[in-house]
C-alpha cells in the first residue's frame, strides 16, 4: 500500500447505545466504499463471532480499512474501528478510541440519548476526540427528529446544524456520512519521522497465523522482517506479516504514521500481546511507552465444571483454553471442588460477558456445564494489616473479628466490596420504581437530572455484588424494557458479608457456599435450604440440609427417609421389565452428584445458582 500522508487518514469509530444501529450504519459505509461487494455482502459484516450475529451484539471490535475519492481527486484512507455497546465492553471501547482521532456519535431518532450514549460520549469527550453527531432510524414511523436534536444538543453539546439525519436501513443521507467524516474529523496527529511507537489495541488468535495483533502507528513507521520490542515485557519480536484488514487480511508489508494495520509475529499466546501495549523498534529506542489503558480487570468471578465431572474435564480443559485463545479478557485458573470435582474458576467483565462466555463454551463444548453463583472480588482485611483478595467464596472467613485486643494475624477484621457509580436513564414514569429497586439494592443516590420532560438520567452509587445479581432484568421489567444502564467501577467500600455455607447430613457442600449481606443472611439460607429440599428427591435414609453462618446453623429442613418405588407401576411379575425399570434408575443416579451418601440431582445445584430472588 502507498503511503498516506496523515492528512489524508481519517481514523474513527461509531459510538451509540446497543441497538441504536452502528453495525447497520458500518455495513452501510462499507458498501459505499465498495468493501461489501456481492461476493462477500451479508448484513452485518462486522459482528464476526457466532454468538453476536446470534445474539445481535458486537463484542469484539473489528477493524475495516476503507479508500474514498473525493470529488477534487483526493483518495482518503478511512479506518473504521467499530466498538462494542454494552456495559461490561467498556473497556473494549475506550482501547478501540485510543486509535482514533474522530467519533461517530450515533442516536437512534426514536429512542433517543440513553445511558450508554452518555458513557460512550464522556469516553469520546475524555480523549479529546471530534465528534460528529449523527442521528439515525429517521425512517421509523415513531422517530422525532425535533425532540431528539433537542436532547442532543443539550446534552451532548453539539449544535443542531450539525446533527446528519439518516437512515442506515433504507439509506436515506448515508452518502454524506463520509465526506463529514473526511470534512470534519480530525487527522493523525503522529510524528512522520519520529521512532515507531505503535499501539496494541486489539489482537485475536487465529487458527493458521496464530496471534494477530492490531496496531495502530502513532509516529514512525513499521516494516516486515523488523524486530519490535515491547515495552511492557521488553520481549523481542520478528514482524512476519504486515497488512490491513480490507476487510479480511490484506498484506501491504508496512504501515506509516496515523494508520491502522495488524501484524504477525512471533507471539505464541494471546496473553503475550498485551491490549495498550506500545511497540517499538529495537535499532530506535524510545525515551517513553505510549500512555497506556485501564488494564481489562474482571469483575465477576464463577466456577466452571463439567457436568460429568470424571469424563469431561479434560474436554472442558481443551475447550476454554481455545476459547481463551480468542478471548484473553477472560481470567482462568483451576478449581477443585468437593461436590462438582475438578472445574475451572473464571473471571469475567461483567454478566453479559459470562453469558457469553457459557455460550460459546456450549456451542464448542456440545453439552451443557455447570456455572456456579457468580462473585464479585472481596477485599479481606487482617489484624496484621495485611489485604486480601476473595474471589472464590471458599476462601472468604468464616467470622469477623469485632474486639481490638488479643487478635492474632490470621484474624480477618473486616471486609470490603467493588462498588460502582450507576447511570440509569428511564422515562419519568417509572423514576419510582427504578429509585425503589436502586434503594432496595442497598444503592446511595448521588444525584438525578432531568434530561427532557418525560425522561430522566438517574445516578446511583451501588454494590456490584447487587448489580450482577438480576439487576438489569429486573430493571427492565420495571420500566417494561425503556430503562438503559451503564455503570463504571469505582474502587471499595467497607461492608458487612457473611458467608453461608450449605451443608448435607453435616457435610459441607463447598460449590454451593455464597456470600451475603449480613442482614439477608437469614433470608437467603431459608431460600436456599428450601429449594434443595424441593430438589433433592427422598433417599433411603433422612436428609438433613443445612444453612450455616460459621458453625452457626441459621436455616435447616429434614428430607424423610423414602425409596422411590419405579416399579410400583409394573404389574404381575414381569421380571424382565422390572430389571430394566431398576437399571433406569440406576443410570439416573449416575447424573448425580455424591455428596457423602446422598445423591444430589444436577437440578439442585442448578436451581441453587439460578439467580432468583424470588420477587
Ligand atoms: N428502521 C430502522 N432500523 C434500523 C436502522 N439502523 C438499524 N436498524 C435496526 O436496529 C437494530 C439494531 O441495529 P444494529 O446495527 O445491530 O445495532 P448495533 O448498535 O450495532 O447493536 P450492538 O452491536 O448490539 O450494539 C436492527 O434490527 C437493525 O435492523 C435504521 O436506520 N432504520
Amino acid at each position: 500500500m502507498s503511503k498516506f500522508p496523515p492528512e489524508l487518514i481519517r481514523n474513527f469509530s461509531i459510538i451509540a447505545h446497543i441497538d441504536h444501529g452502528k453495525s447497520t450504519l458500518a455495513d452501510r459505509l462499507l458498501e459505499e466504499t465498495g468493501v461489501l461487494t456481492g461476493k462477500n455482502n451479508r448484513s452485518q459484516f462486522l459482528d464476526k463471532l457466532k454468538v453476536e450475529q446470534e445474539r445481535g451484539i458486537t463484542v469484539k471490535a473489528q477493524t475495516c480499512a476503507m479508500f474514498y475519492t473525493t470529488d477534487d481527486g483526493k483518495t482518503y484512507l478511512l479506518n473504521l474501528i467499530d466498538t462494542p455497546g454494552h456495559v461490561d465492553f467498556n473497556y473494549e471501547v475506550s482501547r478501540s478510541l485510543a486509535a482514533c482521532s474522530s467519533v461517530l456519535l450515533l442516536v437512534d431518532s426514536s429512542q433517543g440519548v440513553q445511558a450508554q450514549t452518555l458513557a460512550n460520549y464522556y469516553l469520546a469527550i475524555e480523549q479529546d476526540l471530534t465528534i460528529i453527531p449523527i442521528m439515525t432510524k429517521i425512517d421509523q414511523q415513531s422517530s422525532q427528529p425535533d425532540v431528539i436534536s433537542a436532547q442532543m444538543e443539550q446534552l451532548l453539546g453539539v449544535e443542531n446544524k450539525d446533527i446528519l439525519p439518516i437512515s442506515a436501513k433504507t439509506g436515506i443521507n448515508c452518502d454524506q456520512v463520509i465526506p463529514r467524516i473526511i470534512e470534519n474529523g480530525s487527522k493523525p496527529s503522529g510524528l512522520v519521522e519520529a521512532p515507531l511507537k505503535a499501539l496494541l489495541f486489539d489482537s485475536w488468535y487465529d487458527e493458521y497465523f496464530g496471534v494477530i495483533c492490531m496496531v495502530y502507528v502513532v509516529d514512525g513507521q513499521l516494516k516486515i522482517g523488523q524486530t519490535l520490542i515491547s515495552a511492557y515485557t521488553k520481549k523481542a519480536y520478528e514482524i512476519l506479516q504486515v497488512g490491513i484488514m480490507h476487510p479480511e487480511q490484506v498484506v501491504t508489508n508496512a504501515l506509516f504514521t496515523g494508520q491502522v494495520g495488524y501484524i504477525v509475529c512471533n507471539m505464541r499466546t494471546a496473553a503475550e500481546a498485551r491490549v495498550g501495549d506500545t511497540l517499538y523498534r529495537k535499532d530506535q529506542p524510545i525515551d517513553k511507552p505510549l500512555p497506556g489503558f485501564k488494564p481489562a480487570k474482571p469483575m465477576v468471578f464463577a466456577g466452571v465444571f463439567p457436568l460429568d465431572s470424571e469424563n469431561d474435564f479434560d474436554k472442558l480443559k481443551d475447550t476454554i483454553e481455545k476459547l481463551c485463545l480468542t478471548d484473553s479478557s477472560v481470567h482462568i485458573t483451576r478449581e477443585n471442588s468437593g461436590a462438582l470435582g475438578m472445574g475451572f474458576r473464571c473471571g469475567f467483565l461483567g454478566l453479559l460477558h459470562m453469558d457469553v462466555f457459557k455460550q460459546r463454551l456450549e456451542q464448542e463444548f456440545g453439552t451443557e456445564t455447570i456455572i456456579t453463583t457468580p462473585t464479585v472480588v472481596y477485599k479481606v482485611a487482617y489484624a496484621d494489616g495485611k489485604e486480601k483478595l476473595v474471589e472464590n467464596p471458599n476462601e472468604f472467613p468464616d467470622s469477623f473479628m469485632t474486639r481490638k485486643n488479643g487478635l492474632s494475624a490470621n484474624d480477618a477484621v473486616a471486609v470490603y466490596e467493588p462498588i460502582v457509580v450507576a447511570t440509569i436513564v428511564c422515562p419519568e414514569k417509572y423514576f419510582l420504581s427504578v429509585i425503589n429497586l436502586c434503594n432496595e439494592r442497598r444503592g446511595e443516590q448521588k444525584d438525578i437530572v432531568n434530561i427532557d420532560e418525560d425522561r430522566v438520567s438517574i445516578h446511583y452509587i451501588m454494590p456490584l455484588n447487587e448489580i450482577i445479581h438480576d439487576f438489569f432484568d429486573r430493571l427492565k421489567s420495571l420500566t417494561q424494557g425503556y430503562a438503559t444502564l451503564d455503570y463504571e467501577e469505582s474502587g471499595y467500600q467497607q461492608t458487612e458479608m457473611v458467608k453461608l455455607n450449605v451443608m448435607i447430613n453435616k457435610e459441607s457442600v463447598d460449590a454451593l457456599s455464597f456470600i451475603v449481606p449480613k442482614d439477608q443472611s437469614q433470608f437467603k439460607a431459608r431460600e436456599i435450604v428450601e429449594k434443595l429440599r424441593k430438589q433433592i428427591s427422598r433417599q433411603m435414609y433422612e436428609v438433613s440440609i443445612q444453612c450455616a453462618v460459621g458453625v452457626k446453623v441459621i436455616a435447616s429442613e429434614t428430607l424423610k427417609a423414602f425409596r422411590k418405588d419405579v416399579t410400583a407401576k409394573c404389574y404381575g411379575g414381569d421380571i424382565t421389565r422390572k430389571r430394566k425399570l431398576l437399571d433406569k434408575q440406576k443410570e439416573g443416579k449416575k447424573k448425580m452428584k455424591q455428596i457423602g451418601s446422598v445423591h444430589i440431582p444436577q437440578e439442585a445445584f442448578l436451581s441453587v445458582f439460578k439467580v432468583d430472588d424470588g420477587k
